[in-house]
């Protein structure tokens, strides 16, 4: 049975391109390694309602907290089945994003801490009602916030078709998600968490201490 690794952080804070490469680092040490991404807009008519309703397009939608939560959890309950055959079938499965995004955007659009009543409502359908794996480590992707911000400033201005959406254009939103996945990690929500706060920090570092769990 393999490792569930979750890569968790603010926009733009680095997962996308620390994944690919730890992805590389695993396999360059014979692990097995597979990976994916949530939301699976690509895939999956929730994550494609939910991105519609972050750049606007789905009337009030996007004022929900709980309605846009339930959108990203409808996503990783349709992956489930994926998942877990994924964990049969390889040492690591290595995703970027997972259920504590949930948890740490929500609790940061209503102002609440990591120890309030939408974590543990997050925790609760998506784990305890969905059945959705649960990761066996969690990393923080935590450069300093203004790092991000920046990065993902100029991700939009640079790529086409890669405008900031609602969550990602605002900064107060970022710092309080910052904050609660600092908690999350303090917490050991749901797993054991690593934080990874040097901007420079390189993903190979991380190799050995995750295929020795392997
Ligand atoms: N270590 C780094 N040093 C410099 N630039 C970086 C670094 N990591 C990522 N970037 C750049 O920052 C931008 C955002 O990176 P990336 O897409 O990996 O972030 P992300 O956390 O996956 O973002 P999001 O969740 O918003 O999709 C990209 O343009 C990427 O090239
Ligand atoms: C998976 C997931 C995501 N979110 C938030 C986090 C981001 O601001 C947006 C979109 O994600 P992307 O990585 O920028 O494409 O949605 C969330 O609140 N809950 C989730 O489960």
């Amino acid at each position: 049975m393999g490792e569930l690794v979750v890569v968790e952080g603010l926009d733009g804070a680095g997962k996308h391109t620390f994944t690919t490469e730890l992805v590389a680092g695993l396999r360059a040490h014979g692990a097995s390694v597979t990976t994916t991404a949530f939301p699976r807009y690509d895939d999956d008519v929730h994550a494609e309602l939910a991105r519609d309703a972050l750049y606007g397009r789905m009337g009030d939608l996007a004022s929900s907290v709980h309605a846009m939560a339930v959108l990203f959890a409808l996503d990783r309950r349709a992956a489930a089945a994926g998942l877990r055959a994924a964990l049969a079938a390889h040492d690591v499965v290595l995703v970027d994003r997972y259920v504590a995004s949930n948890a740490a955007y929500s609790a940061a659009r209503l102002g609440q801490d990591a120890g309030g009543e939408v974590v543990g409502w997050v925790r609760a359908l998506e784990v305890d009602r969905f059945g959705i794996p649960v990761p066996g480590h969690q990393l923080l992707l935590a450069p300093p916030r203004e790092v991000a911000a920046e990065r993902a400033r100029s991700r939009a201005a640079t790529e086409p078709g890669r405008a900031r959406d609602a969550y990602e254009s605002d900064d107060g939103l970022q710092a309080r998600t910052d904050a609660v996945y600092r908690e999350l990690a303090a917490r050991s929500w749901l797993s054991r968490w690593t934080v990874l706060d040097d901007p420079a920090a390189a993903p190979s570092a991380l190799v050995p201490a995750l295929l020795h769990r392997c």
